[in-house]
């Protein structure tokens, strides 16, 4: 993915669009924000440039085997320098908003101490460009690249990390808040805990399940002391993105223990000040928990404007006796994973629509009063370039159901705001590297041209009927 900048126009070729044929028309609610999402490691490159420090996942990347043939965040796809060009395939597209994450080693290349100045300038650039093109920026404080430094101190499992980050978001916040109004401060705190401390799977590779209910209390404090100081600083909205599935099974015990290690493990502290006790008994195997300090769980349940949804599948599990415990749900022996009967995307997830509105609802049944906002959903597919197009119908597909799905939670009473499709770009998928595709736009990384596949251009008569 080493290449030299082609500088190529990206402009999306307007002459194209994807008819909707008129199979019913769902209208969403006035005002419904339509975008895209991203994040720094995963498109931005220039991994070294003015003043980057290293992240875990800049050494995750480089440590052999951990990655699909090698591939690391180093260039990605260019975004550091082709901004522009994403951003007038966004206006071209028509999305209104765009969520992307800061990256931390960027702003603080150590995790701690004074900003660097180039880091922010970035964003200033990138926020600047968005509004200049009716596009609203949302920002992710945290999407996995932790400063190496803090790491080499213990990363989440050391409390102190926190309390830096709490400094990262002010810091951030000082520079962009002026023009950002949306916030969230973290992204999928499940993977950082539990693909990252509990089985190894993510950065930094640590495997034992203690480290991920600790990891997970700790990035959990870390929001909550990072609202306090956005609310400080005069933040507008501000809340967390979690990744949840609906569990699907015959047997309810099963299905308890797995909606509690990946669901309500992070609901309800958040969104209710507690632990659920199951969680904590079905834990206590593996830490006493003495990593919570009187006052965590009020400052972690400070009050939020907005919770971020990412939604891929349900979870589908069995009870199986022998069967050995999943590494990413610790304790979870006894209980097989898949077995859904449904077409599977590249990354051999089910395709399962009905579990988006099953989750919307429940959570507006569960969790009431807090608006929701689709962070991420998405899919990945083989895709293959011809003639200068992608014919992408498997993605088309896939979003095309969950919209529906998430109009029919709409018109059950859930209080959603918005979609933000996962992705606006192919980019580097974590453990996958470059081989999985999620994006709406192909990258071809050898040249870093862009093309908008079919689903881009569906997408974008959906935004403009702000329906289906
Ligand atoms: O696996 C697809 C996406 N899931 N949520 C977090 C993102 O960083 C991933 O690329």
């Amino acid at each position: 993915c080493d290449t030299e900048w082609g500088g190529e126009d990206m402009t999306v070729s307007a002459e194209k669009s994807y008819e909707i044929q008129d199979s019913g028309v769902l209208t969403f609610p006035e005002g419904f924000v339509w975008g895209a999402a991203t994040a720094a490691y995963q498109i931005e490159g220039a991994a070294r440039e003015d003043g980057r420090g290293p992240s875990i996942w800049d050494t995750f990347s480089r440590t052999p085997g951990k990655v699909h043939a090698g591939h690391t965040g180093d260039v990605a796809c260019d975004h550091y320098h082709r901004y522009p060009d994403d951003v007038r395939i966004m206006r071209d597209l028509g999305l209104a908003a765009y969520r992307f994450s800061v990256s931390w080693p960027r702003v603080q290349p150590d995790g701690s101490g004074p900003a660097n100045p180039r880091g922010l300038d970035f964003y200033d650039r990138l926020v600047d460009e968005l509004r200049e093109n009716g596009i609203t920026p949302i920002v992710t404080l945290y999407h996995w690249d932790l400063p190496q430094t803090l790491e080499d101190r213990g990363g989440w499992t050391n409390r102190e990390t926190a309390e830096r980050f709490a400094e990262y978001a002010a810091i951030t916040h000082a520079r962009l808040g002026d023009r950002v109004e949306t916030w969230t401060t973290l992204n999928e705190p499940w993977c950082s805990a539990f693909l990252g401390y509990a089985s190894g799977i993510h950065a930094p590779g640590r495997a034992e399940p203690a480290l991920g209910f600790t990891a997970a209390h700790h990035l959990l404090l870390g929001h909550g002391l990072a609202v306090q100081a956005l609310r400080a600083s005069g933040a507008g909205k501000v809340g967390i993105t979690l990744n949840l599935s609906p569990v699907i099974s015959d047997d309810a015990e099963a299905a308890a223990i797995v909606d509690g290690l990946q669901n309500r493990i992070f609901l309800d502290p958040v969104l209710r000040g507690e632990y659920p006790a199951d969680v904590v008994e079905h834990a206590r195997r593996f830490t006493d928990w003495s990593f919570v300090r009187d006052g965590d769980l009020e400052i972690i349940s400070r009050p939020t404007d907005l919770l971020g949804v990412n939604y891929y599948h349900p979870q589908t599990v069995a009870a199986r006796a022998g069967e050995p415990a999943n590494p990413v749900y610790p304790g979870s022996e006894g209980i097989a994973f898949g077995g859904a009967d449904a077409p599977r995307t590249a990354m051999g997830w089910p395709v399962q629509p009905f579990g988006l509105t099953d989750l919307l609802l429940r959570l507006a049944r569960d969790y009431p009063g807090t608006p929701l906002l689709i962070t991420e959903n998405g899919a990945a597919f083989d895709d293959v370039v011809e003639d200068g197009e992608v014919h992408d119908v498997g993605r088309l597909s896939y979003l095309d159901g969950h919209l529906r799905a998430a109009h029919a939670a709409i018109q059950g009473g859930a209080d959603l705001r918005g979609y933000l499709v996962w992705s606006l770009l192919d980019n580097f998928e974590w453990a996958e590297g470059y081989r999985k595709r999620f994006g709406i736009v192909h990258v071809d990384y050898g040249t870093q041209r862009r093309t908008p596949k079919d689903s881009a251009l569906w997408y974008s008569e959906v935004v403009r009927r702000n329906g289906l």
